[in-house]
């Protein structure tokens, strides 16, 4: 599998979700927000988590207009895989890859710590290593995770069983406790936890693993 990681300035995961890649057993290209291409042949795009552009305007809004973010469209249009955390979801919905917006989180503190995420269904590329009603651990580090749709949106994700993971107790009053969604092919996820920094027992959890284990299993040709 040939992953390929976007670097905004402030993005502070981009090292961590590469990581996780390669240990799943990718190769990993860096890619810089000013390139217009990317890497040929590239089986997912992971937009990763952090602060890109210092969360100006809306966390992502800037990020979203760089030159990049205009193959990264192009490869998700032709059906190409891409993984979006955290500033990375943002990215996502900023760009439109993605419905919805993150909001403020209710308290209006920022919020990190270990939280439950209830997988909501195993029916994607992304979420196949777990079964539906698993309850795994994974951290959370955002101060705009609130996720908001329309209830026409939230209606469609729900029939189109899009949601991938709900909190088990909603930090940050997410509409029904969305904490990441899947696109309508199924091909993209954004989810506002980190995956990427549960994949080592010395980082206290391993819970991210199965995700990154199972995409590499679909996208690594046998
Ligand atoms: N860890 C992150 O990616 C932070 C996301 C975003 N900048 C926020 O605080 O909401």
């Amino acid at each position: 599998m040939k992953a390929a990681v976007i670097v905004f300035p402030g993005s502070n995961c981009d090292r961590d979700l590469a990581v996780a890649f390669e240990a799943a057993g990718a190769d990993v290209q860096m890619v810089w927000h000013k390139d217009t291409e990317l890497p040929r042949d590239v089986d997912i795009v992971g937009v990763p988590g952090g602060f890109s552009f210092g969360d100006y305007l809306r966390c992502g809004a800037i990020a979203a207009n760089s030159p990049i973010c205009n193959s990264l469209k192009a490869h998700t249009d032709r059906g190409g895989y891409a993984i979006g955390i955290c500033n990375g979801f943002q990215v996502l919905a900023e760009t439109g890859i993605l419905p919805g917006a993150l909001l403020r989180n209710a308290g209006l503190k920022y919020i990190c710590k270990t939280v439950g995420l209830k997988v909501a269904t195993s029916n994607s590329a992304f979420t196949q290593g777990y079964n539906a009603g698993d309850v795994i651990d994974i951290p959370i580090a955002h101060h705009d995770g609130n996720y908001y749709a329309d209830d026409a949106t939230i209606a469609v994700l729900h029939d189109q069983a899009r949601i991938a993971f709900t909190y088990t107790d909603n930090p940050n009053g997410a509409k029904a406790g969305i904490a990441g969604i899947l696109s309508e092919n199924r091909r993209v996820l954004g989810m506002m936890p980190h995956p990427e920094r549960a994949c080592d027992a010395g980082h206290g959890g391993t819970d991210g693993t199965a995700l990154f284990r199972a995409l590499t299993g679909v996208l690594t040709p046998a």
